[in-house]
């Protein structure tokens, strides 16, 4: 993909002042998502037990999520390589394939997601409450179509327009869908090829907002660009929700999150670990997980120390806090009990809240025994090796 600058590319500065938070357009409720694994033979099963006789392994890609997004805001979800960010952005677009179960809920529009049939999420969902900006738009468009007729095409199949359908109709939608993610009107005609880097993402971009979905979801939206590029997107992502979406960014750049997100949610090993203000996270108290920590950490601009040690295999999670093994502060209860998603002022977990919906942790919620930051009187663990509490305390 080319990256040459483009006049036409200058965003407005322009900065509307965010709507008042309501009510969330997206809600995940105790999300889980399994992929059912064919059975394996085992150590000690030759001779004994037959092949296929085994009971089925599950890949506990993602675990008990809860979390919502606000109209006006850009979420970050963050966390390291196969942590299920994206098994959690699938579960929501209904994009699973045949051998994931899921439990929980996801609810959009009134729709729970996890429930819809497919006609329900090709004609309501997808495109209409949920936008996806794609990952490599140089992947996603078609290479020998025009933008201007892949736009009109795509809104000729989100409005499930007839052939026929007069042209002035889906040109003045295509353009509509174009002017919503500044692609400049004189360049519709162009091929992909033709364009800057930064105009086939706002090309995508367009594509993604046809159907001028409230909610937007970005997996990964600037793999593979340069910091320019990286930059002019997610700002890009950031005056989409200014204007009243909610846009959920999956991403590892931890620079592009600081960036635009208001808030940080932090994954490891399918779990949502902790959910903070991003001011907070990036710039205030720091992450309270220990794991959040060691990801800031490792970041070439802060300490530039990798976390020690590997996530554990979803197939074989362990019984506590998963991070436990990897985590200086672990003690006997992080290995004993998996630590719940709390908020410092509330009593119970952050998903309980009253009535038949709980509530999900709206920010400064952590999921840990030990959590950074905490009054001194609790209990401290001692460092395995070296001393690292200079680091976190
Ligand atoms: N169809 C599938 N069957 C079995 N396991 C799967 C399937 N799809 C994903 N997984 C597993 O689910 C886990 C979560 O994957 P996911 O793609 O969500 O990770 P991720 O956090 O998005 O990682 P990355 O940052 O690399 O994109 C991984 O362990 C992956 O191997
Ligand atoms: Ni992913």
């Amino acid at each position: 993909m080319t990256t040459r600058s483009d006049p036409t590319e200058a965003l407005p500065t322009h900065r509307p002042s965010p709507p008042a938070p309501s009510t969330p357009l997206l809600s995940l409720r105790g999300l889980s998502v399994r992929f059912r694994m064919p059975a394996e033979e085992r150590d000690g099963d030759r001779g004994g037990r037959r092949r296929g006789t085994a009971p089925p392994r599950y890949v506990a890609a993602v675990t008990d999520a809860t979390l919502d997004l606000l109209p006006g805001e850009v979420l970050a979800l963050v966390g390291e390589s196969g942590c299920g960010k994206s098994v959690m952005a699938g579960a929501v677009l209904g994009l699973l394939p045949g051998n994931a179960e899921i439990a929980g809920a996801a609810m959009a529009g009134g729709i729970d997601l996890t429930t819809a049939d497919e006609r329900t999420l090709a004609r309501r969902v997808r495109g209409r409450l949920i936008g996806l900006v794609p990952q490599s738009p140089g992947t996603h468009l078609t290479p020998v179509r025009t933008i201007r007729a892949q736009l009109e095409e795509a809104v000729r199949e989100l409005h499930g327009l007839p052939r026929r359908t007069p042209r002035g109709r889906l040109r003045e939608e295509a353009e509509r869908a174009a002017d919503r993610a500044w692609f400049p009107l004189d360049h519709l005609d162009a091929y992909p090829h033709e364009l800057s880097g930064g105009l086939a993402q706002r090309a995508a971009t367009a594509l993604a907002l046809v159907g001028d979905a409230p909610v937007l979801l970005a997996d990964e939206p600037t793999t593979g660009l340069d910091r320019p590029l990286v930059e002019r997107t997610v700002d890009q992502l950031r005056l989409l929700a200014d204007q009243g979406r909610g846009v959920l960014i999956v991403t590892h750049d931890l620079a592009a999150a600081e960036r635009v997100a208001d808030r940080i949610a932090v994954m490891y090993a399918g779990r949502i670990v902790e959910v903070a203000q991003a001011r907070e996270f990036f710039a205030g108290a720091g992450p309270r997980h220990p794991y959040a920590a060691g990801l800031l950490d490792a970041l070439p601009s802060r300490a530039f120390t990798p976390i020690a040690g590997m996530p554990p295999e979803l197939s074989r999670l362990p019984g506590g806090c998963a991070f436990a093994a990897r985590c200086a502060h672990a003690t006997d209860v992080c290995r004993e009990g998996v630590p719940a998603l709390l908020t410092p002022s509330a009593p119970g977990p952050a998903a309980t809240g009253t009535g038949t919906v709980p509530a999900a942790p709206a920010s400064g919620a952590v999921a840990c025994h030990h959590p950074l930051g905490a009054p001194a009187a609790r209990p401290r663990p001692k460092p395995p090796a070296e001393d690292l509490e200079p680091v976190h305390d």
